[in-house]
């Protein structure tokens, strides 16, 4: 498969709900002029409630018809929209922080790439499925030995299946990931 954005069903999913979307945002905590990256950001769900809290983002969505909507959508606003799959995604050279509704068929290899040597993230709000959220949080996660000397992992909002539509079959929570020290490369 040439990108796991490509597979079958992808492009299925199950936007977040506004009120849901700006709580996500709010627990967060943006700062105003954070560079924020929004992977998979459909129609704009959590990059409208981004925007309003002053954040620089950069919206990666591999549809092609969502993508010219949110560069219509966003047109005015300090919005990049990058279409590109998230497994393909160039990380930024600078400190940058992630908050996103991902497809949950892409949380292994995307949480690979965010905490791969070298990265500059910073910290990552990343709305999953529950039973995924606690295999990160408990340190049962791939990577694990390596990773965690450098980022802590901790459960943050629950969201009801209704938080979504349509309902997904599974529960779904955000995980939060903060650095606690640079990585090697992030030291140079
Ligand atoms: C679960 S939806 C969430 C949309 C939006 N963030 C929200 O909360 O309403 C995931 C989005 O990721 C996009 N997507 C699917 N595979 C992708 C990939 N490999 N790279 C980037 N975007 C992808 C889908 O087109 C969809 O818009």
């Amino acid at each position: 498969m040439p990108g796991s954005g490509q597979a079958r069903g992808a492009w299925g999913w199950h936007p977040l709900d506004s009120r849901w979307a700006q709580r996500v945002v709010d627990a967060a905590g943006v700062v105003p002029g954070e560079l924020v990256l929004d992977i998979g950001a459909g129609n704009g769900a959590l990059t409208a409630p981004l925007v309003r809290a002053g954040a620089q983002v950069v919206a990666v969505e591999l549809h092609p018809g969502r993508a010219d909507r949110l560069r219509r959508r966003f047109s005015d606003a300090p919005v990049t929209v990058v279409r590109v799959d998230a497994a393909d995604l160039r990380l930024p050279a600078r400190p940058f922080r992630v908050i996103s509704s991902p497809p949950y068929g892409i949380s292994t290899p995307l949480l690979k790439r965010l905490l791969s040597p070298g990265s500059r993230l910073v910290t990552a709000d990343l709305v999953l499925q529950r039973q995924v959220v606690n295999r990160w949080v408990d340190g049962r996660a791939p990577g694990a030995a390596r990773w965690s000397r450098y980022y802590d992992t901790s459960l943050g909002i629950r969201l009801p299946r209704k938080a979504f539509t349509p309902p997904p079959q599974v529960d779904s929570a955000v995980l939060r990931i903060e650095r606690i020290r640079k990585g090697p490369a992030a030291q140079r």
